[in-house]
């Protein structure tokens, strides 16, 4: 299985360096050459079994030779073993025929988890084959950054920076990633937004003496590991309500475009998915683009659903590439537009393309409130501000004669602050992380400037 770059100027890599190398060398991201399918039968054999035997029969199939078998079963049943609950990830019913994706049993409270624990362990697996040292550097709006530092803290060949908005997580997000003490971590807060954050991110990884000198690798969704790692809930929870025998829609919160993009790869594997719907907060750049085929992001509005606070969306150059036909040089040159001008238009033939794969609605801050208020009268759940634009827009888009499932994508006590001033109700973290207010912050305040980041890095890591 080899992987090939979004904007087709970079190396072909097999699944291991793609993995350790994050953003290819020519500004693009890693894709399979061809997504592998698996059979209806074999979909069906999904059922009852554990989610860490469905990961690895979905995940398999990608990995070509870099991890023998027994390494990738180790990786995934060290991966999920902290998880809070025995399904990983189960699923609850909401309304008739609308489910909720329960995404956020893992160590840190978010769907992030799924992903960040599996490719911690592969990172380790193929760090000690040749003894090489990495950085890690990560864009988070906050749910990454805790998941990253969650999964790499303390390990002796990889450090870790997170940059984050200052002032734009929630309270809980922010002490994730600043309470841990191993010396590998550093949270960075950065004067600017998450858009800001992650270009910065790329920037690095695009100033190749810098690359090469601290030997640079991405744990954000650009990473195809990531994504791929994400494929596997949509399966499991797919043949949970009867898939391959019926097809089933899913609603995903959607900020970086990863998340809706496993569900795209899931579909390209085989997997009756009728509609995947983009939920955007009013942050709504990919509902607009749909709609308009007008990519015109207009500066990051501060949100109660924080981690979607995204103009400058990563994986749609993902979903760009299989609307142009994997024309690479095409993609290369809506980003370069988007760059130069701040805006590109999607062809009317990609646009379609993209329609035809992807509906999209977006809701207000005040639908958001209304509906995390609306289901606790209606279910007794409380659901995460994230989660509940997933369900007022599912509600939208929802066929009655489809099984709907809506991603839950983190645990409602990350987000306090809302969810009580929707409900009243303040949410209590779970009794493993009740100190976390009482340990002391580790943090550094870091200018919107390449250089100033660089040095920090430099200084930082360990030798
Ligand atoms: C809680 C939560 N929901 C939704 C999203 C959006 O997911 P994605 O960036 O994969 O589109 C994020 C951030 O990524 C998140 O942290
Ligand atoms: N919402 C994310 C933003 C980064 O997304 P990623 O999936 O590309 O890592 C966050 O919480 O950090």
């Amino acid at each position: 299985m080899r992987y090939v770059s979004t904007r087709g100027a970079a190396p072909t890599l097999g699944f291991d360096e793609a993995m350790l190398t994050g953003l290819a060398r020519d500004g693009g991201l890693y894709v399979p050459e061809t997504v592998p399918t698996l059979s209806p039968d074999e979909i069906a054999a999904l059922s009852g079994v554990s989610y860490e035997e469905a990961a690895y029969r979905v995940i398999r199939p990608f990995i070509g030779d870099s991890f023998t078998d027994d390494e990738l079963r180790g990786a995934i049943e060290r991966a999920y073993a902290r998880f809070g609950h025995a399904a990983r990830a189960p699923i609850v019913q909401l309304a008739p025929n609308h489910f909720l994706l329960e995404l956020f049993h893992g160590p840190t409270l978010a769907f992030k988890d799924f992903a960040m624990q599996l490719i911690g362990q592969l990172f380790q697996i193929a760090l000690a084959r040749d003894g090489r040292r990495i950085t890690i550097v990560g864009a988070t709006s906050g749910d990454t950054g805790s998941a990253a530092i969650e999964a790499f803290r303390g390990l002796p060949n990889v450090d870790v920076f997170i940059l984050f908005p200052e002032g734009r997580v929630s309270d809980v997000q922010r002490r994730q990633m600043t309470t841990p003490d191993e010396d590998n971590v550093h949270a960075l807060a950065i004067q600017g937004d998450f858009d800001d954050a992650q270009a910065r991110v790329k920037d690095m990884f695009n100033h190749f003496e810098f690359r090469d000198s601290v030997n640079l690798a991405g744990v954000n969704s650009i990473n195809w590991a990531r994504v791929l790692a994400q494929v596997v809930y949509y399966f499991t929870s797919a043949v949970s309500l009867g898939a391959p025998h019926r097809p089933v829609s899913f609603t995903v919160p959607t900020g970086n475009f990863g998340d809706i993009y496993a569900g795209h790869v899931a579909r390209r594997m085989g997997l009756p998915i009728d509609r995947l719907v983009i939920a955007t907060n009013q942050n709504d750049i990919l509902h607009r683009c749909l709609t308009t085929g007008e990519y015109r992001p207009d500066g990051v509005k501060p949100s109660i659903s924080p981690s979607m606070d995204i103009q400058v969306s990563s994986n749609f150059e993902r979903a760009l590439f299989d609307a142009y036909g994997r024309d690479g040089k095409a993609v290369a040159q809506l980003m370069d537009e988007l760059k130069r001008n701040g805006a590109f238009s999607v062809s009317q033939g990609a646009g379609e393309a993209l329609r035809e794969v992807f509906d999209s609605g977006r809701v207000s801050e005040d639908q958001t409130l209304a509906t995390i208020a609306r289901i606790r009268r209606s279910t007794g759940q409380l659901v995460c501000p994230h989660t509940a634009v997933g369900i007022a827009v599912a509600e939208l888009r929802h066929d009655p004669a489809v099984p709907m499932i809506t991603l839950a994508t983190a645990h409602p006590a990350k987000f306090p602050d809302a969810v009580e001033q929707a409900t009243g109700e303040r949410p209590a973290l779970p009794d493993r992380m009740s100190d976390l207010f009482s340990r002391p912050e580790r943090v550094t305040s870091v200018p919107n400037d390449l250089s100033a980041i660089e040095n920090l890095i430099q200084q930082r890591r360990r030798r």
